[in-house]
């Protein structure tokens, strides 16, 4: 069984890196339109088994409800993404062979593209999909979800890479484009602009004529 899980934190204290330039009405509805993107593409792709989110946000369940998403409630204090995971890696059933962990905040993500990412894990124990900048990891897929610990964080693509690599674990890098772009700055959203046709992000951007700043 393939699972993906989305995580998202409080919305209230999420996209704190655009603090300069977007009030918190407008990270909220960014995170807001951000989960919505990520969320309906992961529902449309056929080989994803189920899709689930970990949160404690009410906003993000109510997105998640109305995709049919499973919700792992998370207590207030998001405590970050690896405990967020460790969390929901242990109340995962045995039949869970792959597990696709996703940010929330990767609105170009595309069905044609967790397709092939769904064909390509097959052969390996830790699949990482590297961020566009910088050294982070934006989707990392555990088969089975136990198999490494996770590290996001600073240098975290190495860190993954590592991790598999003492453990005598087959592992890869996968470079995708709608994948590699995670939203955290002002950059980022200017590259979403000329690139985002057709996500409700994009929308939302123009919408509240954020691109004016
Ligand atoms: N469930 C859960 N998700 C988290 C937690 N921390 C981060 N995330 C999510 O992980 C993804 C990547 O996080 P970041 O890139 O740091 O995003 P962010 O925290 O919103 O942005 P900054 O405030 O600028 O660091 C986003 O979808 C976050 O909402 C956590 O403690 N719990
Ligand atoms: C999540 C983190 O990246 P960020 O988006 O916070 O730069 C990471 O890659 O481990």
């Amino acid at each position: 069984m393939n699972l993906a899980i989305v995580l998202q934190k409080p919305m209230n204290k999420a996209k704190t890196r655009l603090k300069n330039w977007l009030s918190l009405y407008e990270r909220i509805g960014l995170a807001d339109s951000m989960l919505y993107d990520v969320l309906n593409t992961l529902s449309k792709v056929s080989s994803i088994d189920a899709v689930g989110i970990v949160t404690s946000d009410a906003r993000a369940i109510a997105i998640a409800k109305q995709f049919g998403v499973h919700i792992f409630h998370e207590g207030e204090d998001a405590l970050g993404m690896n405990q967020a995971i460790q969390f929901v890696v242990e109340t995962l059933p045995r039949d869970v062979q792959h597990l696709f962990i996703f940010p929330a905040d990767i609105p170009l993500i595309s069905c044609d593209e967790i397709t092939n990412l769904v064909k390509m894990v097959k052969n390996h124990s830790v699949s990482v999909i590297p961020c566009k900048k910088g050294t982070g990891t934006n989707v990392l897929v555990l088969s089975p979800p136990g198999v490494i610990q996770t590290a996001f964080g600073l240098n975290s693509r190495e860190e993954h890479c590592l991790l598999a690599k003492k453990a005598g674990l087959h592992y890869w890098v996968f470079h995708s484009s709608s994948l590699s772009l995670d939203i955290d700055t002002i950059d980022d959203l200017l590259l979403l602009k000329t690139m985002g046709q057709g996500t409700k992000t994009k929308d939302f951007l123009e919408r509240n004529q954020i691109f004016k700043c």
